[in-house]
């Protein structure tokens, strides 16, 4: 597929790295501070360079606050039996319908860890997809890590609130890991490590195994023991399911208010 990419910043930029690695798809990238791009991805400062009808997917990777400025001055790029498809938290499709009028249209909510090509991705197509196009658009997002199709567009923004902030969670929660490690009296590099570690291969033991995570917590947890001594300290009074229903809810207000 002929696919321009609207913005190129972090997100689309990091999407853009693992299609071009996979090696099957032409891309143009519209953006006025894109720098350092891929070779072989051709680059664009302004709309009117680019010919009419000349691309199978024009994808939006910029804020949603500038996507009624800046999308309709590209929407003669794209082919008439083409797809629209918009990375940007909130917007919904009847914006983007607004703005770009009645037309094939793919919600796509990717995540960070795409940089590494280990991205969930939530994707919504509008009623005007056909199920070719839908199949073209999954196969694609399929390139940045694992993407999970959903049948209405709430559906979206609640996974926003999981996934799509969920890096920036979890960046934060190794930050502090890692912070209380060093307050402990490792060094930086040690306590990266043993904090790394025991993150990913936590993971990938629940990945596979087939007990619950609760049975899974209790495995770990001597009675009297140290585990069960820091597990008070953090699960106290409730304390833990809070803050997560509150960061998700939170998130959740958010996408809905952008809407
Ligand atoms: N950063 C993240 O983890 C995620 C971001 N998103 C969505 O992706 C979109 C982009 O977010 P980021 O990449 O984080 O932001 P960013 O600020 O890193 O990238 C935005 C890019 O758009 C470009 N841009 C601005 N005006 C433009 C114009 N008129 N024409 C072409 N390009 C223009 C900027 O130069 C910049 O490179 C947002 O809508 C956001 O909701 C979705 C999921 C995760
Ligand atoms: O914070 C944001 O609005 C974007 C969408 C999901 C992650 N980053």
């Amino acid at each position: 597929m002929n696919i321009l990419l609207i913005g190129c910043g972090k997100m689309g930029g990091a999407m853009l790295r693992q299609w071009v690695r996979h090696g099957e798809h032409s891309f143009t990238v519209a953006d006025p501070a894109a720098d350092d791009l891929p070779s072989g991805v051709r680059h664009v400062s302004k709309a009117t360079d680019l010919p009419s009808q000349a691309f199978d997917v024009v994808m939006i990777a910029i804020k949603p606050q500038a996507i009624a400025d800046v999308l309709p001055d590209y929407a003669h790029a794209l082919k008439e039996d083409g797809t629209f498809v918009s990375i940007a938290a909130g917007t919904s499709v009847a914006s983007l319908e607004n703005v770009v009028g009645d037309a094939a249209i793919v919600r796509v909510m990717p995540n960070m860890a795409a940089l590494v090509g280990m991205g969930v991705s939530g994707l919504y197509a509008n009623a005007r997809c056909t199920a070719e196009q839908t199949r073209q658009i999954v196969a694609l997002i399929d390139q940045t890590g694992t993407c999970i199709p959903v049948d209405s567009e709430d559906r979206i923004d609640r996974l926003t609130a999981v996934s799509g902030s969920g890096p920036g969670y979890v960046f934060e929660l190794l930050r502090s890991y890692v912070a209380a490690a060093e307050e402990l009296g490792f060094d930086h590099d040690t306590a990266r490590t043993l904090v790394f570690d025991t993150l990913s291969g936590t993971v990938e033991a629940a990945r596979q195994s087939d007990q619950t995570l609760e049975a899974l917590r209790n495995s770990v947890t001597s009675k009297n023991g140290t585990t069960q001594a820091g597990l008070s300290a953090l699960m106290r009074d409730g304390q833990l399911d809070t803050l997560f229903q509150d960061t998700l809810q939170s998130a959740y207000a958010r996408a809905v208010e952008l809407k």
